[in-house]
């Protein structure tokens, strides 16, 4: 078997040209565009390109976007003062704190200092366990983009086994939890998981999202399966590889996302889908 390609790139397109004539119609309604916040904390190199992606695609749609870049040394509480004044903005709809933070700054500290209704990352633990109650609204931007991968692929997801291998907050929790919503019987694989391979040799569905190269041996995907590799990684030559081995698993499952045009365009498809719901469902 030959698996079909999840077009990553194709799809976040075509996200984003459906909410471009959105905010049109907001503007010949003459109602407000969305806004977003985007606060970048120091200038870690790969943090700077993931920004400037966002930024682009908010011009790509019509949003209007406000850059906040801070320096390294920047404080704890001024990082929240900042947040609380975008709080108060009522021209910004959704804020976006660029993570990883430097080391002196709490990250859930200031995941909680954001309003909920403007957490368009979906990482408050408001929205998070909205989705674990089945009552989702703001929905962490990475799953969220993968349950559209998979909605695009016409398989339903109802008793499917599903293996998602990694554990974060920002993506392996809140993917099991859209899984759990979708009908799937899920399994959690995180590093005190025995027999990690019997837990991916079981997926019909299978997500991974665990930074490491290669990790997941082709050989390992069921036939037929779904595979979804969220990793990133790059090799010393340059290039970009997952956390699978693309070549081998291809040959096994049905579908498989690729690396790079996979899940990494449509986290920043979702994020623009959350800014625009954050304006119509709470700022309007
Ligand atoms: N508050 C916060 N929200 C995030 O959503 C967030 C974050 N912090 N910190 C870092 C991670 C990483 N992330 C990516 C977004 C897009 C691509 C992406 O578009 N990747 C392309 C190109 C990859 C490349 O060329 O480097 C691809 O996979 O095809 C990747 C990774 C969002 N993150």
């Amino acid at each position: 078997m030959t698996a079909q390609l999840i077009d990553g790139k194709a799809i976040a397109q075509s996200i984003r040209s459906t909410l471009k004539h959105k905010v049109n119609a907001r503007k010949e309604a003459g109602l407000r565009v969305p806004g977003l916040a985007v606060i970048l904390v120091g200038s870690d190199a790969a943090s700077q390109v993931y920004v400037g992606s966002k930024r682009k695609a908010c011009e790509e749609v019509g949003f209007k976007s406000q850059s906040f870049d801070l320096d390294a040394s920047t404080s704890e509480a001024e990082l929240l003062a900042l947040i609380d004044e975008c709080n108060n903005n009522p021209q910004i709809d959704g804020i976006l704190v660029q993570l990883p933070l430097p080391d002196h700054i709490d990250d859930s500290k200031v995941i909680e200092r954001i309003r909920p209704d403007k957490d368009v990352d979906g990482f408050h633990p408001y929205n998070v366990g909205r989705l674990a109650q089945r009552i989702p609204v703001l929905r962490s931007c990475t799953p969220m983009g993968i349950m559209t991968l998979i909605k695009s692929t016409g398989v339903d997801t109802y008793g499917l086994d599903a293996t998602v291998v990694g554990a974060s907050n920002i993506v392996g929790r809140p993917m099991t939890l859209e899984l759990l919503l979708a009908g799937c019987t899920t399994t959690t694989c995180h590093r005190f998981t025995k027999n990690l391979e019997q837990k991916v040799r079981q997926a019909d569905l299978l997500v991974v999202a665990v930074g490491k190269p290669g990790f997941i041996p082709g050989e390992w995907i069921k036939p037929g399966a779904i595979v979804i590799d969220v990793g990133i990684n790059r090799l010393d030559d340059g290039t970009l590889v997952g956390d699978v081995e693309f070549d081998v698993a291809a040959q096994h499952a049905a579908f498989i996302t690729p690396v790079p045009g996979g899940v990494g365009p449509m986290t920043i498809a979702s994020l623009l889908e959350n800014t625009l719901y954050a304006c119509e469902q709470y700022h309007s």
